[in-house]
């Protein structure tokens, strides 16, 4: 449909094609397919726009999961902005993510840390919750951290445990919504980018040794993330079927993000906390709620915090200082 401008949020541009419902020559339909992605220079503006007020390179990006925020807070040196701030940037509407982008210095590694993400069931399109990824790798990140809370859906799974990723199920992306549709962004990375090695298994290795160290013995594993759209929890079937799938935690965010820092070419940790148990029996008397998900999050604060200063310590000096 050429011809159709748009303007939602204040961003202009061209139907990209599936519009159906014009009128007087404006697409009417303002749902979230219906935006057009950011352009390289949209990015390049956002990353400039930081750089500018930023003296230092980050090198690790850290999203912060729900309730995780204070991951941030051990920040030396730390410069903040409230996403409501910083051009192009998308903001946070969900408790438990404060909305603000923070630099500063994590066992003497510059690192960016987004304290609060942004999900689907917010409004918003996959390739604009991932968006900062790519703003993070103009400014000169090459490793991410991702982070989330998690329901466990393996049996030995407990509320408080930590589940370094291996692989993910990209669920959104079997019902064709996937962060890199669209014209392909050359500058970025390729249009058929490989996952089948997202995630660095040498990372995932040191994660599980640094977990015992810090005492989590039984506590820390390795496994299969998947995300679904959200918001409401899952039912009891779909948990069953996920399970039957191969998935060890579900959550609604984290997987566009790898698959938007993978095509970038960047390295990426990811990790769950267990926030909740998943229920997969009809009579159970519980009910998942966001509330446990943040006390689990609170009450797991201190100890990842120290995880993730130690994972950082070990990939400043076995990787970033052989290369600078
Ligand atoms: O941002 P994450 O994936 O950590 O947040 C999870 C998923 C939902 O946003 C929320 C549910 O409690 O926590
Ligand atoms: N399901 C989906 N997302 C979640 C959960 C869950 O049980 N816990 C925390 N985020």
């Amino acid at each position: 449909m050429t011809g159709v401008t748009k303007i939602i949020n204040g961003n202009s541009g061209k139907c990209n094609g599936h519009c159906k419902s014009v009128e007087n020559g404006n697409c009417q339909r303002k749902d979230s397919t219906h935006e057009e992605n950011y352009t390289y220079e949209m990015i390049q503006q956002t990353a400039n726009y930081l750089s500018q007020r930023v003296p230092f390179e980050p090198k690790i990006g850290i999203i912060c999961g729900s309730g995780l925020g204070s991951l941030a807070q051990q920040l030396k040196q730390p410069i903040e902005f409230p996403y409501s701030t910083i051009p192009n940037f998308p903001v946070s509407t969900v408790e438990g993510h404060a909305g603000k982008l923070i630099f500063g210095f994590l066992s003497n590694v510059p690192v960016v840390c987004m304290q609060g993400r942004f999900h689907f069931y917010e409004g918003y399109p996959l390739w604009k919750c991932a968006m900062p990824v790519r703003v993070m790798k103009l400014m000169g990140v090459c490793q991410l951290i991702a982070t989330n809370a998690a329901g466990g859906l393996h049996k030995n799974y407990k509320v408080g445990d930590i589940m370094l990723v291996k692989d993910h199920i990209n669920m959104m992306g079997f019902a064709g919504n996937n962060p890199l549709q669209g014209p392909n962004e050359e500058r970025f990375g390729p249009r058929f980018p490989p996952m089948n090695k997202a995630y660095d298994k040498e990372l995932i290795q040191r994660g599980i040794e640094i977990g015992k160290e810090l005492g989590l013995k039984d506590n820390i594993h390795t496994g299969v993330y998947t995300c679904l759209g959200g918001p409401n929890f899952e039912t009891v079937a779909e948990l069953r079927a996920l399970k039957m799938l191969g998935c060890d935690a579900v959550g609604m965010s984290t997987v566009h993000e790898v698959i938007t820092a993978r095509h970038c070419d960047m390295n990426v940790l990811a990790f769950s906390l267990i926030t909740n148990e998943c229920i997969l029996e009809y009579d159970s008397q519980s009910e998942p709620n966001h509330e446990e998900v943040m006390d689990a999050a609170k009450m797991r604060e201190e100890l990842l915090q120290k995880f993730v200063a130690k994972i950082i310590d070990y990939i400043n000096k076995s990787r970033l200082t052989q290369n600078s």
